[in-house]
């Protein structure tokens, strides 16, 4: 696969078999994704991957943070579970975590090197064959979460990426055309 179709090809997949991930493999992707450029070369990231019984106790997590969210009494439980579905349904989850510089400039630089690197370990693992979605969603800046999985204070998840073989490949999502983007000064 040429790099553009790999560009191109590649989609948010939210929907995996059941196969598992190797940790090697996603060594490999990582080992390769970190070749980004960064400003200062502070490479302020590293990655936690989770899989098996960690990502339900993870899911666990999720659903007590999503719970104790929910003013509800009402709504608790089924917030509880939404949250816990979430991350307990794909294969495995990587998180990027970035440290966050007191420096706001150098704190954007490297959010901006580490987006680099998620969107590089995307398109190599879809390289292999694996489909991934980058999260933002509101449990990753739990405290239940980011306790569960050993993130620290000054510490900030960037994405939880779900990663797996794809069970269903959405279709793409139109994109601006060149022309309504692009001056030529
Ligand atoms: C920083 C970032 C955060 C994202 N967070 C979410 C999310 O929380 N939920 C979601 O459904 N998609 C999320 N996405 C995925 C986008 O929805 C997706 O990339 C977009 O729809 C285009 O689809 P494609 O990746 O298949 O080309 C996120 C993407 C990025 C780059």
């Amino acid at each position: 696969m040429s790099l553009s179709t790999i560009i191109k090809e590649r989609r948010t997949v939210k929907r995996y078999k059941d196969t598992p991930v190797s940790v090697e493999l996603i060594q490999d992707l990582l080992e390769t994704a970190v070749w980004a450029p960064n400003h200062k070369m502070t490479q302020p990231w590293r990655f936690i991957f989770v899989q098996g019984d960690s990502l339900i106790s993870l899911a666990e997590a999720a659903r007590a943070a999503a719970m104790a969210k929910e003013k509800d009494p009402a709504k608790k439980e089924a917030a509880g579970q939404r949250e816990f579905n979430k991350i307990s349904t794909p294969p495995s989850i990587l998180l990027a975590v970035m440290k966050e510089d007191p420096n706001p400039v150098t704190r954007e630089e490297d959010f901006a090197a580490i987006s680099c690197v998620i969107h590089n370990f995307t398109l190599l693992a879809w390289e292999q064959g694996l489909g991934t979605f980058w999260a933002t969603y509101a449990t990753i800046f739990a405290k239940q979460f980011r306790e569960a999985c050993g993130v620290q204070l000054g510490e900030k998840i960037v994405g939880s990426i779900h990663v797996g073989y794809p069970d269903m490949i959405p279709n793409p999502r139109e994109r601006k055309s060149i022309e309504e983007i692009f001056t030529i000064l």
